[in-house]
């Protein structure tokens, strides 16, 4: 990591409870440095939204200490907000306004704007100048968005889901915008569903569940840190039980579904060799066989279903205890 001089976001403890004492930020500590790309990924409801908007300043924590650029983004809002960019979940132009009527409102607001031909045409907009927003569809209302978020050249870029609703050929667009910035040496922290998007762009990531941060890293060091998996069917007339000791493959976790059996391991090879060696050996097909090498997807599943076991709310596989050795 750097130096505590060169965080631009540095938040350490944050807590938000609603009115009315839900508690969707519990304890959220992380910092990114100047030029770095961050990218907050979560289940539903994990607390990002919450979270960002308290970087944003848009809402005072309950506790915690936020930090943008140097400042308070809440209490010393003027010295943050001109040098920030921010895309939130649904934006909120007026509908009747065109695309350009909005830009230039939006650029009379803003510090230091970049053409607002410029902006659009970043976004793919240009060609989109005098449609009313009321008649953009969906995907061009966040490139918009996106473009209302950029028009100031901001030193932070917070963007909350901006690929959500873009069509394939959008979302590359938009990652190669982002990318560009970043490479400008704009720090971005942005929220995402899309597990490529993270993997594509992010430098480091965290993952949140229940208000919390579960995982937290490199992308490679935070899906090196999750077990790969194997999946087949039991062979008709065989029982988990005659399979090879499942310590012994470096198996960490079995699951039995129906006869479906689900392996995880860290040792993918061993365990797989192991297995295939025994099918052959005892003269069986290992019907729907899948060896998966651990990705993003497999970690931000693990961590989910272990957030879930750990606070007590029932995982969705059948935990089968026949086998344990
Ligand atoms: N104004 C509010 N009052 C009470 N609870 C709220 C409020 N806003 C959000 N919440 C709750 O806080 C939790 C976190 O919501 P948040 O929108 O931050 O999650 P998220 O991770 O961004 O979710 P998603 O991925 O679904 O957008 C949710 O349970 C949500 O219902």
């Amino acid at each position: 990591m750097t130096t505590n001089a060169e965080l631009v976001i540095d938040v350490e403890g944050l807590r938000r409870t609603y009115a009315g004492g839900f508690e969707a930020v519990r304890s959220v500590s992380l910092s990114v440095a100047r030029g770095e790309l961050f990218a907050l990924l979560g289940t539903n409801g994990a607390g990002k939204t919450s979270t960002l908007e308290l970087l944003e300043g848009l809402a005072a924590p309950t506790a915690g200490r936020v930090r943008v650029l140097g400042h308070d983004p809440y209490t010393q809002r003027s010295q943050v907000r001109p040098r920030v960019g921010v895309m939130l979940q649904e934006g909120g132009f007026p509908s009747q306004l065109t695309v350009l009527e909005t830009a230039r409102m939006w650029a009379g607001c803003t510090s230091g704007a970049r053409p607002v031909e410029e902006a659009l045409e970043l976004v793919g907009l240009g060609g989109r100048r005098a449609v009313r927003v009321l008649q953009l569809s969906g995907g061009e209302r966040r490139r918009l968005d996106l473009a209302m978020a950029v028009l100031g050249r901001p030193e932070v870029l917070f963007l909350d889901e901006p690929t959500t609703g873009l069509d394939a050929e959008g979302r590359h667009a938009t990652w190669e915008l982002v990318r560009e910035m970043r490479d400008e040496g704009t720090t971005v922290l942005l929220t995402t569903h899309y597990l490529e998007e993270a993997e594509e762009l992010a430098d480091r990531l965290a993952i949140m569940h229940e208000g919390r941060i579960a995982a937290e890293g490199r992308v490679d060091d935070v899906v090196a840190a999750h077990p790969s998996q194997i999946s087949f069917e039991l062979p008709p007339g065989y029982h988990l039980g005659d399979l090879p000791p499942l310590g012994t493959l470096g198996v960490t976790e079995h699951h039995l579904s129906g006869r479906t059996v689900k392996l995880s391991t860290q040792q993918l090879q061993r365990a797989a060799t192991g297995l295939l060696v025994w099918a052959d050996g005892a003269g069986v097909e290992l019907r729907g066989l899948d060896v998966r090498s651990a990705s993003l997807e497999e970690a931000f599943l693990y961590i989910a279903r272990e957030a879930k076991e750990s606070t007590g709310t029932t995982a969705n596989t059948t935990r089968d205890e026949v086998a344990a050795r």
